[in-house]
């Protein structure tokens, strides 16, 4: 690997030397490592300064690499974690995937395969707001899992459940946080195949020769730095389900691909000649037309018909506004806890106010609207004008009026950086508002990492 990578690792270990020549080997590919000895020292690590990503080992005495992998995924969701096993085999890296470990690496590691996986997950990192968190239950009531009432909910609801009994491929279509990878795990978790893995992959943040090792794995030595086969994620979701997210983002030699799997059921890993038959169930997710794609001749027309078996369509909040009741109740009191704060409840204009917003980011901007409330607020009710105030801060919703701005008056200096500093915010704000306040995709809009993003949104105290 020959460009220098960039990033903060926790690496952890409970073998001082191990710890050491990791640290080394992470120096020279341009990271930065923080050792952690257990897993205790690892968390009060992540707590204090911005950690990329986890490389952990499993086995460590306390608590283990598992352990950590979980409490990481409640308290650090968007820090994907790597685990590190001796003697690793594909059951433990279909349990570890399956409690959301961003990858696997197995000791005695190469260098390369190792900086190759930690690229990934950086990648990943930075385009991916939601790494794979397999919840790993049993059916919980549909209803507990995709919360709303409404008719448009009810429906997607019931036709979930049917096509959870099924193996037919099912394109789950709506804008961005509406529920569709909740939607993928439910019908996982709603059909016979719950008991098998849940393997998720986010098509759009990997460039194409990642993605087809992503998806089929490789053989050992199919490239510099394969030192060890390594199962992709259609063979790890073996007697389970496949989701694959922003499968319009595809390219058409990956589609090529993918629809042979579709039909045929079977595969080569990269590098490899002998043809690996899966028992998978594919779920797709998509917020663009793919009919579109088609027309274009961007998106091959047979795997759109292979994908669009059973399409099922997530409605916006927009189309449901009496759904924000039971969402924001729920929402309120997971934030709460979550923040150790006391429970909260809103206040009848406090609900109005909310219903009578657009939510561009539909569900997942609610749910952070609330969150943002839950620790700025005194609380414990929720008024029309604690909602207010905080909407005034939103991008896309209800913005205060402006201001026409005052003609400089001669002794204003209008410096080239304050210039620059005025283009860099509103930059910023429309970013949000286009993405509908969904960070990752702000980043991706503007060309600049997530973290680049939040230390220019806390420099111009948009955070
Ligand atoms: N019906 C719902 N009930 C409870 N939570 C929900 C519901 N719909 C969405 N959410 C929450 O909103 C957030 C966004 O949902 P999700 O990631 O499933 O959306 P998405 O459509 O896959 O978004 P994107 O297209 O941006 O990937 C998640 O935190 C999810 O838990």
């Amino acid at each position: 690997m020959s460009e220098a990578l960039k990033g903060h690792v926790l690496v952890v270990d409970d073998d001082p030397a191990l710890l050491k020549v990791l640290g080394a080997l992470l120096t020279q590919a341009g990271l930065t490592p923080h050792p952690a000895s257990n897993a205790k020292d690892a968390l009060a690590l992540l707590a204090r300064r911005p950690i990329d990503v986890v490389l952990s080992d499993v086995r460590m005495p306390g608590m283990s690499g598992m352990e950590l992998l979980a409490e990481v995924g409640r308290g650090w969701p968007d820090v994907p974690v790597l685990l590190m096993t001796a003697h690793g085999t594909v059951p433990l890296a279909v349990e570890a995937m399956k409690a959301g470990a961003a990858d696997f690496v197995l000791k005695p590691f190469d260098r390369e395969e190792l900086l190759f996986s930690l690229k990934k997950a950086l990648l990943h990192a930075s385009q991916d707001p939601e790494p794979t968190r397999g919840t790993g239950k049993a059916p919980d009531g549909l209803d507990s899992l995709l919360m709303g009432q409404s008719r448009a909910m009810t429906e997607v609801k019931a036709l979930l459940v049917k096509a959870a009994q099924g193996t037919a491929t099912v394109l789950l279509r709506g804008e961005s946080g509406t529920g569709k990878e909740l939607a993928a795990r439910a019908l996982h978790e709603n059909s016979p195949r719950r008991t098998g893995p849940f393997v998720k992959l986010h098509c759009a943040a990997l460039p194409d020769t990642l993605l087809e090792s992503e998806l089929f794995g490789y053989e050992k030595g199919a490239f510099t730095g394969a030192a060890t086969r390594k199962p992709g994620r259609v063979e790890l979701a073996h007697g389970g389900t496949l989701f694959l997210d922003e499968i319009g983002d595809v390219s058409p030699a990956v589609q090529v691909k993918l629809l042979r799997v579709l039909q045929e059921r079977e595969f080569e890993r990269l590098g490899g000649t002998q043809t690996v038959k899966i028992d998978v169930r594919f779920i797709a997710a998509t917020h663009q037309s793919l009919e579109d794609g088609v027309r274009r001749g961007t998106f091959r027309e047979d795997l759109f018909y292979r994908l669009n078996v059973v399409p099922l369509w997530l409605p916006t909040l927009r189309e449901r506004p009496e759904d924000i009741a039971s969402l924001s109740r729920h929402f309120l009191d997971v934030h709460a806890r979550t923040n150790g704060r006391p429970p909260f409840t809103l206040s009848e204009d406090g609900l109005r106010a909310l219903q009578a917003q657009p939510w561009p980011g539909n569900v997942r901007q609610l749910q952070n609207f609330l969150e943002r409330l839950v620790v700025l607020s005194d609380g414990p009710v929720l008024t029309g004008e604690d909602v207010a105030r905080e909407l005034s801060r939103q991008p896309g919703l209800a913005p205060p009026p402006v201001a026409a701005p005052l003609p400089p008056s001669p002794s204003d200096p209008v410096t080239l950086e304050s210039r620059r500093k005025d283009v860099e915010k509103e930059a910023l704000v429309d970013a949000l508002k286009r993405s509908g306040d969904n960070r990752t995709l702000a980043a991706r809009l503007l060309g600049v990492s997530r973290r680049t993003l939040y230390n220019k949104l806390e420099e111009h105290g948009l955070l």
